[in-house]
């Protein structure tokens, strides 16, 4: 079939090459001209596992092609996705700028019949907006004889491992207005499953809602987690183990517990903060959400006045490695990564910094420029990035574990102690065993245990 994708994000770039993978012919578009150049000289602008072996297949394969003109893409498309960002407003509401901004070029640039269809995050009644936008320029054409569908289906794929999760999807959910566009969107998906059950055909609202429903279920998983961690510390006990336990309730399920410096990342905060938004809108809050949303922010905080309270709040004169930068593992992805706040708030405080990230030092250091006291600190020498793991060690009072990337997760600890001034480490994402550190004589400070 063929597509064009709007938006050649994280998103759109991993659904277009899949979808090229799967024998469809893709064009995907762009309004940043630097990144479809990047993309037509072979480059991947983002860090995603296994995506450039597909993007350079498929373009060799002729089957996946870069375009900033809009036009050139619809014109030989049937089913047009939107696949650009819906990053958070002022109060916390979805912004639709750009999704906006889509549905009036498709009105203005279609010639023949489309079905479009939102991959977007975006608020329950938007797809319908969409449509109503898409007439509206049509009309304002002298085109309202053309005729399209638009639809809803909402990506799941997680950054570092989009393009399994994207072949190998757990559900394919589909919200349409009618049947025939329902089964046209089957067809096409049907690449990716063999099995009918894992298919969901419902109404668009439905479909706009499950997408945010399922982002903020986890996301109160984890605020649920790092909450009960901070108590299991009061207490006594040991938050990984009562992961364990509780986790093995199947109806529980042992993911999305893990306890550790809150969640990051371009989607749970921003998907959050959009459905508290969208239930005070429609006079039902989430107050669920709420306390998600704020424990969330604390956590990161909580970690902070840990590492503070070893040193009795005063963190002048003291100096940190850390590892991990990322928002998670196997990402360059830096956008809300809890490492960020850390930086800023340890190099507020006086200390020195040296960091490791195996892929995400250059967002990181674009997205801390822009934190005048950040940028005040790197002049002063206090923030350095390594070039590996160990060698910002050197003499530091202490290791911060911010980001749970494989490298980090079996490290040398003999080389490790001979090369600190003191051996303690922060474990922000509880992955050592406290007993192996105080007998490889560390000091270990962890989350909730
Ligand atoms: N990142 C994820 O893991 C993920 C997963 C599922 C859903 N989503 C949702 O998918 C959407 C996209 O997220 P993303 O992370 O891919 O965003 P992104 O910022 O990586 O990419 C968005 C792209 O859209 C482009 N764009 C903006 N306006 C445009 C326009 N008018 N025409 C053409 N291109 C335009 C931007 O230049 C950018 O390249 C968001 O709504 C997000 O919530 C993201
Ligand atoms: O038990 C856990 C699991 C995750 N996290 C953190 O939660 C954040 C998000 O992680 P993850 O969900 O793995 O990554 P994303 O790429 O943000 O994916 C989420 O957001 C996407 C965008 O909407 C959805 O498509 C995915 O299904 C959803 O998992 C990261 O900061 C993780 O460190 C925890 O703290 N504890």
């Amino acid at each position: 079939m063929r597509i064009s994708m709007i938006g050649t994000g994280y998103v759109g770039l991993v659904t277009g090459a899949c979808l090229a993978e799967t024998g469809n012919d893709v064009w995907c578009v762009d309004v940043d001209a630097a990144k479809i150049e990047e993309l037509r000289q072979g480059k991947i602008p983002i860090y995603e596992p296994g995506l450039d072996v597909v993007v350079r297949r498929n373009v060799e394969q002729g089957r996946l092609r870069f375009t900033t003109e809009l036009k050139e893409a619809l014109d030989s498309s049937l089913f047009v996705f939107i696949a650009v960002g819906t990053p958070p407003g002022d109060s916390g509401e979805a912004d639709l700028g750009h999704v906006f901004d889509v549905a009036r070029a498709i009105g203005a640039s279609m010639d023949s019949y489309k079905i479009v269809v939102a991959k977007s995050t975006i608020p329950v009644g938007t797809t319908m907006k969409i449509k109503e936008t898409i007439r509206n320029v049509l009309d304002g054409r002298g085109r309202g004889d053309l005729d399209f569908d638009v639809a809803f289906c909402p990506e799941f794929l997680k950054e570092g491992s989009a393009v399994e999760d994207f072949m190998k999807p757990d559900r394919i959910v589909i919200g349409t207005e009618n049947n025939r566009t329902a089964e046209l969107l089957k067809e096409l998906f049907s690449f990716f499953t063999f099995r009918e059950e894992r298919m969901f055909a419902m109404s668009v609202a439905s479909a706009e809602l499950t997408k945010y429903a399922a982002n903020a279920m986890l996301a109160t998983r984890i605020s649920f987690m790092n909450e009960l961690a901070r108590f299991c510390e009061r207490v006594g006990a040991d938050v990984t183990e009562v992961r364990r336990g509780m986790g093995s309730d199947g109806r529980i399920g042992s993911a999305f517990l893990y306890a550790g410096i809150g969640y990051g990342g371009s989607c749970f905060p921003k998907d959050v903060k959009a459905l508290i938004h969208s239930g005070r809108q429609a006079g039902t809050p989430f107050s669920i959400l709420e306390a998600v949303e704020a424990v969330n922010v604390e956590q990161r905080r909580w970690f902070f006045e840990k590492i503070g309270a070893r040193y009795g709040g005063d963190l002048k004169g003291k100096s940190f490695a850390l590892w991990g930068l990322s928002f998670k593992p196997n990402t360059d992805d830096v956008r809300e990564a809890p490492a960020l706040d850390l930086v800023a708030w340890l190099l507020d405080g006086g200390a020195t910094l040296r960091a490791y990230d195996p892929v995400a030092e250059g967002n990181a250091r674009k997205a801390l420029a822009g934190r005048p006291s950040v940028a005040r600190a790197i002049e002063e020498g206090r923030l350095r990035f390594g070039s590996d793991n160990y060698e910002v060690l050197e003499g530091v009072h202490a290791l911060i574990l911010l980001t749970e990337w494989p490298l980090f997760r079996k490290p040398d600890w003999e080389r490790i102690g001979s090369l600190m001034a003191e051996p303690v480490v922060f474990d922000g994402r509880n992955q050592y065993d406290p007993d192996r550190m105080k007998s490889g004589g560390f000091v270990y400070l962890a989350v909730g245990r």
